[in-house]
């Protein structure tokens, strides 16, 4: 093994709780960080002293995966540029990653000096692309370019920009990814990276999640970032800029990333619904709707957010009330196990004291998202739990173990997510499968963790 390789991974995400009303920094959403992750492998590339540094990003499992930039700085002013040595070739996010660290590092006088080539390699789960079989090995590779190979979701340029954004501030800053001001550093830089590569600055809550793990998010305000002037074109422009940037990233951004976790014995069960939903388009016509819709679609938003606070909360109490009274709180898990979701809510009426109360909390909550978001699709005209999913979720929910179901995130025909007692998931599938053709539940789960170095002596073997 090479000792200075280092490798850093970021999950990958669902979003339980908060879809379009997270767009507002005013409302909370639950992010739940998943098992599928992205991994950045760092190793210094041997350079001639007379040439140029060069950083190379390579993703072996995608044909053309190799993107390679000439670092040029600026003697006078300090500022990179990263003129591509591939230009046929085009990954906004890993250009970006790359040129907002070293252009802060440069910022903040910690660049390291002479800089040192490097190049990184991408490893990604499969999870986060269609594959041909479940039969296929770890970090499968595809025949074609990434731009064309069907994604599942599961926001993979969030986790690839963090995961760059990691190994580039350890490789050229020596920072310490586990320390909790860098890693509010980590988060900041990534955002704005994600911004500049998708060219809007979106609700950021896939790129918080790949950051800090599962939590309660609160997004910045969008004048954050869009307040940093241009890319410079003169040297004047580019001292100001370096300056913007340190300022920009160094800001406090009052994001809320408080970290939660679903209860323990509980699990998240994520089905892929054949079919894929367009979610900018789906955003333009809720924002339009939310905007001309007038009082009922001002009711319908202020009831989603106060249903998503009321699971947020039920949540977060539950996890706590399981540590706290772990006799109790078995002992209704393993009712849970007998009855479906309108079962749960009765059985928590009538005895189970604190835990009870709490578990009918996340069971009518679920109910109240639900109701709200056929109220948005039926008022935006954007199919946000179309009649489809509906059926799928009710059937679902009146499963043993169940405790309820959403369609995450933006919703429409791309996934569904299951809230239900871990030991009832093999059941669930059994009486799923054949019965709805279209849903497959996939091997992730929860994994709280959000960004974090790997031991390199496991990630080898597939380099
Ligand atoms: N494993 C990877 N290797 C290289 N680039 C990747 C990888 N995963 C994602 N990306 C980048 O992210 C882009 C996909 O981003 P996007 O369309 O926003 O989807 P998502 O919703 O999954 O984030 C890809 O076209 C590519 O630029
Ligand atoms: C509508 C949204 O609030 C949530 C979208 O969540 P998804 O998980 O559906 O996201 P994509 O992976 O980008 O499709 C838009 C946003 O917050 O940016």
């Amino acid at each position: 093994m090479t000792p200075s390789r280092r490798c850093f991974s970021a999950p990958g995400k669902a979003l339980l709780a908060g879809g379009y009303l997270v767009l507002d920094p005013e409302n909370s959403s639950f992010v739940t960080a998943l098992s599928a992750r992205i991994y950045a492998v760092t190793a210094p590339t041997p350079s001639l002293d007379s040439t140029l540094p060069t950083v190379t990003v390579l993703s072996p499992q995608f044909q053309e995966g190799e993107w390679s930039y000439t670092v040029c700085r600026s003697p006078t002013t300090g500022f990179v540029s990263l003129p591509a040595i591939t230009p046929d070739r085009r990954n906004p996010f890993v250009q970006s990653a790359i040129a907002s660290v070293i252009n802060y590092l440069s910022a903040t006088g910690t660049l390291q000096t002479p800089l040192p080539s490097l190049t990184m390699t991408i490893l990604s789960d499969n999870a986060y692309h269609s594959q041909p079989s479940d039969a296929v090995p770890r970090f499968n590779k595809h025949p074609l370019p990434i731009t064309e190979v069907p994604k599942t979701g599961l926001g993979s340029s969030a986790a690839l920009t963090t995961s760059l954004v990691a190994a580039l501030l350890s490789f050229y800053g020596d920072m310490n990814t586990d320390a909790a001001e860098t890693k509010i550093i980590l988060h900041n830089l990534a955002q704005l990276a994600h911004c500049n590569a998708q060219g809007k600055v979106g609700s950021g809550f896939d790129v918080a999640c790949a950051v800090f793990g599962s939590i309660v998010y609160r997004r910045f305000q969008p004048s954050i970032i869009s307040s940093l002037p241009p890319t410079p074109t003169s040297s004047a422009a580019e001292a100001l800029y370096l300056l913007s940037l340190k300022n920009v990233i160094e800001a406090d951004w009052n994001v809320g990333t408080r970290a939660c976790s679903v209860p323990r014995r509980m699990r998240l069960l994520m089905g892929d619904v054949s079919g894929g939903s367009e979610t900018p388009a789906m955003v333009q016509m809720v924002l339009r709707w939310r905007k001309d819709g007038g009082e009922s679609a001002s009711a319908v938003w202020t009831a989603l957010g106060k249903a998503n606070e009321k699971l947020i909360a039920a949540m977060i109490a539950l996890g706590e009330q399981a540590a706290k009274d772990p006799k109790a709180y078995d002992a209704f898990v393993d009712e849970v196990l007998k009855v479906g979701a309108s079962g749960v809510a009765q059985l928590g009426h009538s005895n189970g004291g604190r835990t009870g109360e709490l578990f009918v909390q996340v069971v009518d909550a679920i109910v109240e998202i639900r109701h709200n978001l056929r109220g948005m699709t039926a008022g935006s005209g954007a199919q946000i739990e179309p009649v489809e999913q509906t059926k799928l979720l009710d059937a679902c929910s009146a499963l043993p173990g169940v405790l309820g179901g959403v369609v995450p995130g933006a919703g429409g025909y791309d996934a569904v997510c299951l809230l239900v007692a871990e030991a009832a998931v093999d059941a669930i599938a059994e009486q799923t499968e054949g019965v709805f053709e279209n849903v497959k539940w996939l091997e992730l789960r929860e994994e709280a963790t959000g960004v974090r170095e790997e031991d390199m002596l496991v990630i080898e073997e597939f380099l």
